[in-house]
């Protein structure tokens, strides 16, 4: 079984569980209750540099742990300070060591948009994501057939959200298109092997349409790494393991920004 398989088994226990704790209708009424979403497609296009999403992060599948991450909070304060534009939040818990608890310490935080990072694959996980004040959200295309990610991202969009829809291969953006995907981020990283390609986005980028937001995702060391997705076409980088590592995260996301607007860009971007 692939590593995704099993995440996505485990993802599936989890939701019934808390399905069976908080049924749908009381968490609709927790959404009824809340602020609306945050402008998360405005966000990924507010300037010309490259943007970038700072995730908080404490362990992964590939790494085990990575980073203890006391106060999720105070961490995306910092990305935020540092210029991060949006938040990413990974909730899963049993391989990522996330919750919906750090999504909700997190949204209340910070001023900019935050994505709920996870394994999305039924509405009330969606659900779940606006109650715990997420404004986007990441579907997997791997993860899902084709008609689950259309409803999904509708659903996604009827809350007010943005979908961020991720893809690795040829096939699974022009199923992100046709699911009326307006944000698309490549993974360098295929959750099936969880080897990281950092040549995958510069491939990928050409055949994902104009007009939709390109988003590189993981395997960002560093500043370098940011110009050079930058010249392969990224609008936004998305980094979770270098920033959750560094002993001062504002500065890190400082400089990234800063590569990310570096003006010997300006030339090579189209
Ligand atoms: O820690 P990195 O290499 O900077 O990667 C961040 C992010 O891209 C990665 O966490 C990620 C991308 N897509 C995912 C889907 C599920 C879980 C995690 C992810």
């Amino acid at each position: 079984m692939s590593v995704l398989q099993s995440i996505l088994d485990g993802v599936k226990e989890d939701v019934a569980i808390r399905q069976a704790q908080v049924p749908l209708d009381d968490v609709k009424e927790q959404v009824r209750r809340m602020p609306s979403a945050r402008n998360g497609l405005a966000a990924l296009t507010a300037h010309q540099g490259v943007k970038v999403i700072a995730e908080v992060k404490r362990a992964s599948p590939s790494k085990g742990d990575i980073a203890p991450i006391a106060d999720p909070a105070a961490l995306a304060g910092e990305y935020a300070a540092g210029g991060a534009s949006v938040i990413s939040v990974l909730t899963e818990g049993r391989r990522f060591g996330g919750s919906l608890e750090d999504l909700r310490g997190v949204s209340c935080a910070v001023d900019v948009p935050v994505l709920r990072k996870d394994f999305v694959v039924t509405p009330y996980q969606v659900w779940e994501a606006r109650a715990a004040g997420a404004d986007l959200v990441l579907l997997l295309a791997m993860a899902l057939e084709q008609q689950a990610l259309i409803s999904l991202v509708e659903r996604v969009e009827s809350l007010g959200m943005t979908p961020l829809v991720e893809v690795h291969d040829e096939e699974e953006i022009s199923r992100a298109v046709d699911a009326g995907a307006r944000v698309i981020g490549v993974n360098a990283r295929d959750l099936r092997t969880l080897e990281v390609d950092r040549t995958t986005f510069a491939r990928l980028a050409p055949r994902i349409p104009d007009g939709i937001v390109r988003i590189a995702e993981s395997g960002v060391r560093g500043p370098h790494d940011v110009m050079d997705y930058a010249r392969a076409g990224a609008d936004a980088v998305l980094v979770g393991e270098t920033l959750v590592r560094e002993p001062d995260p504002r500065r890190a996301v400082a400089d990234l920004v800063a590569a990310g607007s570096h003006p010997s860009l300006r030339v090579a971007r189209p």
